[in-house]
C-alpha cells in the first residue's frame, strides 16, 4: 500500500517547511488506500519539479468514503445536529482557514502556480468569507407553512439536507471551489466526499486537517484525491450518493450527468466551461474598460471559467482602445509567485501549456493577427505571456473553443445589434461583460446576453451572496447565494389532517 505519511515540503523562497498529509481523508483520519498502491505525483508548474506524492484513491476507497459519509449523515450530522451547531463549526473552520492563510497560500502557489499574494488575499480571503456567509445561513434553512383548510388541515414544507454529496472540483481555484461546495453543503446538514483535482490535491488535504481541528465529527467531510476517470467516475456512478456537484470541463460534465442518469438519478449541479464575451461600446470609459478587459483575460492566467476571452470593440474607438489595452497587458508582472509584486504565475500543467500553444498555433494558421505575445519564453516553468489576437472571425477555433489561458480573441463591431449577435454566437453561456456609459444600452444589452452572469462596467468580480452558474452548455444549477441552498436540500411537503373525517368508500 502507498504510505499515508505526511510530506515535509521545503520552500526555498521562505526557508520554511510545510507539512502536508498525503493519505486519503476518511472518518477524520489520513489512511492508505484499501486496495491500491497508486500515487499521484504533485508538480510545481513554476519549476516543473515534483513536490511530493499523495495516495491515489481507488473506486473501493470511494465506497469506503461514501459509507463513512452515510454513517455520519445518519448519526452525528444530517438531521441530528442543529443549525446553530453547524454555524458554530463553520465559523470555527473559517477562523482556522484565516489563521493559516499564508501557509495555504504558499502551498497553493507551489502546486497550482498562482502567486502567494493572489492565493492568500483573493482565493483564501473569499473562501473565508464564503464559509462565514454559509455559517450565517445554517440556522435559517426553513420551509413554508401553507394554508390548506383553516379548520381541519395544514401543510408545511421541510428543507431537509439532501444527504451524501459527491463534490468534484477542478485545479484552477482549488481552495475557492472547495469552499463554494463545502460551505453550503455543511450549512444544509449534508455530508461530503470531496474529490479534488489530481493536479492540485494538496490544499484540499491541508484543509482536511482543519476539518478535524474545527471539531466536525468523523465522516462529515471526506477527501479522496484520485484520478478523474477512477474516483470522479465512481462518485458520479455511486448508488449511495444523493447529489453530485461538479466544476470542470463541459466534456466531463456530460459524463457526470450520464453516470448520474445511469445509476440512481442523483441530483446534479454542473459548473462548466465558457467562452465569455466582453463588449466595449464607444461611450465607455476606455481606461477603465481596458483595466477590466485585461483582468478578464489575464486573471489567474486566463484559467478561469468566466475568462472574458472574446473581446468585441466598437469600430469608432477600436484603435484608441486597443492601444490602451496592449499597454495594460504589458504591465502584468509574471514570475516568481513568492514575490508579493507578482500578479501572474505559470499555467497549471504541461498539458494546459501545450493546449494553449496549440490554440495559439490555430490562431496564426487561421489568419488572426497576433499583436502581443504568442511566443514561448525560454527557461523552466509553464509561463505564458499575455497573448492578443485581432481580426478574429467566428469560424476560427480561437473564437469558438475554451482555451483556458491568457489568450484574447478580439473582433471589431459596428452596431449594438451586431455585438449582441456575435456575443451570443457560442454554445456556452457562463459570463458576459459590457462597458457603456449609456444606461439604457446597459439594461438592454444585459437583457439580451445569454449568460448566467452579466457584468456592467466591471468584469469577473463575484460576491458570496450573489448566485453564480451557467446557461446553455455552461452548466446546470447555481452556486453561491441563497440559491446554492436549493442544491443541497430536498423539499418535503407534510400534509397534516387534524379534523377532516374520511367517508369510505369515496
Ligand atoms: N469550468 C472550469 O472551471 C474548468 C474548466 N476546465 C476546462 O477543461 C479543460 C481540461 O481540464 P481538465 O483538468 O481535464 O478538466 P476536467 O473537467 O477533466 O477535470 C475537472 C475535475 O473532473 C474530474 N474528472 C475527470 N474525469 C472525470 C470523470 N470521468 N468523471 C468524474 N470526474 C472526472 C477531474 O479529476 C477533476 O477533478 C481545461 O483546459 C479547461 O478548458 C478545467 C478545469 C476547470
Ligand atoms: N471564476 C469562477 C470559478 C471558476 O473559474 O471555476
Amino acid at each position: 500500500m502507498a504510505s499515508a505519511q505526511p510530506a515535509v515540503i521545503s520552500i526555498a523562497q521562505t526557508g520554511r517547511t510545510i507539512t502536508v498529509p498525503t493519505g486519503l481523508f476518511i472518518n477524520n483520519a489520513f489512511v492508505p488506500s484499501v486496495d491500491s498502491t497508486a500515487v499521484i505525483d504533485c508538480l510545481n508548474p513554476a519549476t516543473e519539479e515534483k513536490i511530493c506524492s499523495v495516495v491515489a484513491g481507488s473506486a473501493a476507497d470511494i465506497d469506503r468514503a461514501v459509507a463513512a459519509a452515510r454513517a455520519a449523515f445518519r448519526t452525528t450530522w444530517g438531521k441530528n445536529v442543529t443549525g446553530f451547531e453547524r454555524a458554530r463549526l463553520l465559523n470555527r473552520l473559517a477562523d482556522l482557514v484565516e489563521r493559516d492563510a499564508q501557509a495555504l497560500g504558499e502551498l497553493e502557489a507551489l502546486n497550482n502556480g498562482k502567486p502567494v499574494r493572489v492565493a492568500r488575499d483573493f482565493d483564501i480571503g473569499d473562501s473565508v468569507a464564503c464559509l462565514r456567509y454559509y455559517a450565517g445561513w445554517a440556522d435559517k434553512i426553513i420551509g413554508q407553512s401553507l394554508e390548506v383548510d383553516n379548520k381541519t388541515k395544514v401543510a408545511f414544507t421541510r428543507h431537509d439536507p439532501i444527504g451524501v454529496c459527491g463534490q468534484i472540483i477542478p485545479w484552477n481555484y482549488p481552495i475557492n471551489m472547495w469552499s463554494w461546495k463545502v460551505a453550503p453543503a455543511l450549512a444544509c446538514g449534508c455530508t461530503i466526499v470531496m474529490k479534488p483535482s489530481e493536479i492540485t490535491p494538496l490544499t484540499a488535504l491541508k484543509l482536511s486537517e482543519l476539518i478535524v481541528e474545527a471539531g466536525f465529527p468523523p465522516g462529515v467531510v471526506n477527501t479522496v484525491p484520485s484520478l478523474g476517470a477512477v474516483g470522479g467516475a465512481a462518485l458520479a456512478l455511486h448508488a449511495d450518493v444523493d447529489k453530485v456537484a461538479f466544476t470542470g470541463s463541459t466534456v466531463t460534465g456530460r459524463k457526470v450527468m450520464e453516470a448520474a442518469a445511469k445509476s440512481n438519478l442523483k441530483k446534479v449541479s454542473l459548473e462548466l466551461g465558457g467562452k465569455s464575451p466582453h463588449i466595449i461600446f464607444e461611450s465607455a470609459d476606455l481606461e477603465q474598460a481596458a483595466n477590466w478587459a485585461a483582468l478578464g483575460i489575464l486573471y489567474n492566467t486566463g484559467q478561469d471559467c468566466t475568462a472574458g476571452s472574446r473581446l468585441f470593440v466598437q469600430e469608432s474607438i477600436y484603435d484608441r482602445f486597443m492601444a490602451i489595452l496592449v499597454s495594460k497587458a504589458k504591465e502584468l508582472v509574471i514570475g516568481d509567485g513568492f514575490d508579493e509584486k507578482t500578479s501572474g504565475g505559470p499555467v497549471v500543467s504541461k498539458m494546459q501549456y501545450d493546449k494553449i500553444f496549440r490554440y495559439i498555433g490555430y490562431g496564426k494558421e487561421q489568419g488572426a493577427k497576433c499583436i502581443l505575445g504568442g511566443e514561448k519564453r525560454p527557461g523552466k516553468g509553464y509561463f505564458v505571456e499575455p497573448t492578443i489576437f485581432t481580426e478574429v472571425t467566428r469560424d476560427m477555433k480561437i473564437f469558438q473553443d475554451e482555451i483556458f489561458g491568457p489568450v484574447l480573441a478580439v473582433t471589431k463591431f459596428k452596431t449594438e445589434e451586431e455585438a449582441v449577435r456575435l456575443a451570443n454566437d457560442t454554445t456556452y453561456g457562463l459570463g458576459a461583460g459590457l462597458h457603456s456609459n449609456d444606461a439604457s444600452q446597459c439594461m438592454r444589452v444585459a437583457g439580451e446576453l445569454e449568460a448566467g452572469t452579466v457584468w456592467i462596467n466591471q468584469y469577473n468580480l463575484l460576491t458570496n451572496n450573489v448566485p453564480f452558474g451557467g446557461k446553455k452548455q455552461s452548466g446546470i444549477g447555481r452556486e453561491l447565494g441563497s440559491y446554492a441552498l436549493e442544491e443541497y436540500t430536498s423539499v418535503k411537503a407534510v400534509h397534516w389532517n387534524f379534523g377532516e373525517k374520511l367517508d369510505w368508500p369515496l
